[in-house]
């Protein structure tokens, strides 16, 4: 069955893309005359959804689909979450919510989230400038449509008021195996706060690294303008993208056999076994991830292998794909599964 909400943009060809997974930029956005989302009922927040979806109807012969969120059912939400095109909170209380997607740009803009509007972007590796042209391009045909709350002094103005100013969140997902093995990874991440930026999860703000992915984007929005921002995160992550390339070369030096034999058993343990809780998956593909790109991976296996299961092998991917019933111990067997049809087809 083929899924509507499955967007594959994590698929595609990224600069850096041993080291960063993905970037990502989103903006929020408020309107005058409304109530922030953090003081209306549900009726107001209603009113604004209709407002919305009447006056950026343009959206829709640019590529975007519109969705009520209610509308959605639980695993359809939860298949959007898994692919990062809308945050947790947007699968809770579903009757005040809603979504423009296009899946073709890899963009998403939610309504009544935290904020009235939240625009955002993804694309596949280290590449900012590309994102910031087409979600800046969105963000000014809505400008046109739309009464931003925007102060002359501090810029536009957010329910959360760690966002005011420029409200843009600029981030990556970052693949750092070689320095979580190699001990290094709580000195660098802990360092990049002195430089206005921080380190979340793979899920965003309070949640844990999997995978050994790690989130890093500004925590900075009020003094500094979009592109001063985005030239900070993209220094930063320049040297974050050293540091791990050097600890590969130096484990791979000093460690090989160890490395190997990591490696090794976590390819036989993908390609053999017949349960996967989701976690346990994801960290060995990690490692599969982490051999392919240090070479220590001489087997035939498809160089997108991670890219490619990373969703896939999540139970909303799961239970989308082959049936809502799935208990737990159903979607680790199937997991298991999907992940042997493939290394064995190799
Ligand atoms: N570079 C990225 N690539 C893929 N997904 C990302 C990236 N950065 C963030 N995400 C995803 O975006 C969602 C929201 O992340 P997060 O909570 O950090 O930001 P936010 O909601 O925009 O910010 P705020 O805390 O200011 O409300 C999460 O699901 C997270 O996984």
């Amino acid at each position: 069955m083929e899924n509507k909400f499955v967007n594959s943009w994590q698929m595609e060809a990224g600069k850096e893309k041993d080291v960063i997974l993905s970037s990502r930029i989103r903006l929020a956005r408020n309107l005058k005359k409304y109530k922030f989302p953090n003081k209306s009922n549900d009726l107001e927040k209603n009113k604004l959804i209709d407002m919305l979806r009447s006056k950026l109807d343009f959206l829709n012969d640019s590529g975007f689909e519109f969705y009520l969120m209610s509308d959605l059912d639980e695993v359809e939400r939860e298949v959007l979450h898994e692919e990062h095109l809308i945050s947790r909170g947007h699968t809770e209380s579903t009757t005040t919510k809603a979504l423009f997607l296009n899946n073709t740009n890899h963009l998403s803009i939610m309504i009544n989230e935290e904020d009235h509007l939240r625009l955002q972007i993804l694309k596949a590796g280290f590449e900012f400038s590309k994102i910031w042209e087409v979600i800046d391009q969105l963000d000014n045909q809505l400008d046109k449509k739309l009464e931003y709350a925007f102060s002359d002094k501090w810029g536009y103005l957010t329910s959360c008021p760690t966002n005011v100013g420029t409200a843009m969140r600029a981030s990556v997902m970052c693949h750092l195996p070689a320095l979580v093995l190699s001990g290094r990874i709580d000195n660098i991440l802990g360092a990049v706060g002195k430089f206005g930026l921080t380190v979340r999860g793979v899920a965003g703000e309070g949640s844990s690294s999997e995978a050994e992915l790690f989130q890093i984007s500004n925590q900075i929005t009020l003094g500094f303008n979009e592109k001063e921002i985005m030239e900070k995160l993209e220094s930063v992550i320049q040297q974050i993208i050293t540091e791990e390339r050097k600890s590969r070369e130096y484990l791979l030096r000093n460690n090989y056999i160890k490395l190997k034999d990591n490696v090794a058993r976590s390819f036989g343990i993908l390609k053999y076994a017949y349960q996967l809780e989701e976690a346990e998956a994801l960290k060995y593909l990690s490692r599969i991830k982490f051999g392919q790109d240090t070479n220590l991976i001489k087997e035939n296996i498809d160089q997108d292998l991670f890219s490619k299961l990373l969703f896939k092998i999540k139970d909303a991917h799961l239970k989308y794909n082959f049936g809502n019933n799935l208990n737990q111990e159903k979607l680790n067997i199937k997991r298991a599964e999907v992940i042997r049809n493939i290394l064995n087809e190799e």
